[in-house]
C-alpha cells in the first residue's frame, strides 16, 4: 500500500492511500480518516459510500464530516465508487461504468473482470483497513449518498452483524424499479432480475430488513427524486414496521450542501450504535 498524502485534521490524520486490489484486478485508492483516539488503540469506523461520477475525494473534501468523526473519536472511510484505468472498462454515460460502481459484482461483459465493488467494500478494503490501521472491525457502521446509499444499505441487509447502524443521504431506494437502477444492473447483472433482489434496498426490506438503527435523511426539492424512489422504501419500511428515522427535508436538493448540513445527525446517531452495548 502506497501514501498518496497525509494532512493533520481535527487533531487526527485525513489520509489518502493507493493498492493494489484483487478484487477490483486494478490499483484503487481510498481515503481514510483517523481520529486523534487511533493514537492510543483500534477505534470504530463509518464507512461512507458515495453517489454516482465521484472519486474517494468528493465526501472527503465536501462532506463535512472529520469534524464530526473526530468529536466521537471515530474513523471514516471513503472508497473509491469504481474500478478505474486504461484497462478497464467504460461508458460515454455518466452512469454506467467507470465512476458509476453500483456496490456490486458484475457478472457480464465488459464490467465483470473489474466491476466487483460489493466484494471490494465488504471484504477486501475493510481487511486491508483493520490489518494495516488502528481499526475496531467489531464496531463498524455504513453510510452514503445516493448510489453509495443505495450501498449502504443493501449492504447492511445483505451483511447481518457487520455493521451496528446504517444510514443514507438521499439513497437510491428501489433501483430495480427505476432508471438508477435498471440500467446499471441490467448492464452489470445481466437480465435475469432475480439476481438483483439483494441490491434492491426496498426488496431487501420486504425479505430481510435491518437489526439495528436506521437514519435516512433525503431532500424534499431533490431534483433526482422520481430515480430514488424513497416512497418504495419507506412503505417497506412502515409493512415492516422496521425500527427506522425517515425524514424529508424541506428545501434541500441532491448536493453535498445537503449532505454536509446533516452530517452531525448522522455520525451522532451512529456514535450512538458504535459505543453502545
Ligand atoms: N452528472 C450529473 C449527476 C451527477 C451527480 O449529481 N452526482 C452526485 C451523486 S448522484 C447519485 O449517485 C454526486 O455526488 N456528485 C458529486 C458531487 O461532488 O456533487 C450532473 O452533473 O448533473
Amino acid at each position: 500500500m502506497e501514501t498518496l498524502s497525509e494532512n493533520a485534521c481535527f487533531g487526527g490524520v485525513q489520509g489518502v492511500y493507493r493498492h493494489a486490489s484483487s478484487a477490483c484486478k486494478c490499483d484503487m485508492t481510498f481515503g481514510l480518516f483517523l481520529p486523534a483516539e487511533a493514537k492510543d488503540g483500534p477505534v470504530p469506523i463509518l464507512w461512507y459510500l458515495s453517489g454516482l461520477t465521484c472519486t474517494h475525494e468528493n465526501a472527503m473534501t465536501k462532506a463535512g464530516a472529520q469534524g464530526w468523526a473526530a468529536e466521537q473519536g471515530i474513523a471514516l472511510a471513503f472508497p473509491d465508487t469504481s474500478p478505474r484505468g486504461d484497462g478497464v472498462a467504460d461508458h460515454e454515460d455518466y452512469d454506467l461504468g467507470q465512476g458509476a460502481g453500483f456496490y456490486v459484482n458484475a457478472t457480464q461483459k465488459p464490467w465483470a473482470p473489474h466491476f466487483n465493488m460489493w466484494d471490494y467494500v465488504a471484504e477486501e478494503l475493510p481487511a486491508l483497513l483493520v490489518e494495516s490501521f488502528a481499526i475496531d472491525a467489531d464496531r463498524q457502521a455504513i453510510t452514503g449518498h445516493s448510489m453509495g446509499g443505495h450501498g449502504a444499505l443493501t449492504l447492511a441487509m445483505n451483511l447481518p452483524g457487520r455493521y451496528r447502524s446504517v444510514s443514507a443521504f438521499s439513497p437510491i431506494s428501489n433501483p430495480i424499479g427505476a432508471e438508477w437502477g435498471r440500467k446499471q444492473l441490467s448492464a452489470y447483472l445481466g437480465d435475469d432480475e432475480a439476481a438483483w433482489a439483494k441490491h434492491d434496498a426496498s426488496a431487501m426490506m420486504k425479505s430481510t430488513g435491518f437489526n439495528g438503527p436506521i437514519l435516512i435523511d433525503t431532500g424534499a426539492n431533490d431534483q433526482f427524486m422520481d430515480l430514488l424512489r424513497p416512497e418504495a422504501l419507506a412503505q417497506a419500511i412502515a409493512e415492516r414496521r422496521q425500527q427506522a428515522t425517515y425524514r424529508l427535508q424541506p428545501g434541500y436538493d441532491h448536493s453535498y450542501y445537503f449532505v454536509s448540513t446533516f452530517m452531525e445527525d448522522h455520525i451522532t446517531f451512529h456514535a450512538e450504535a458504535l459505543y453502545g452495548e
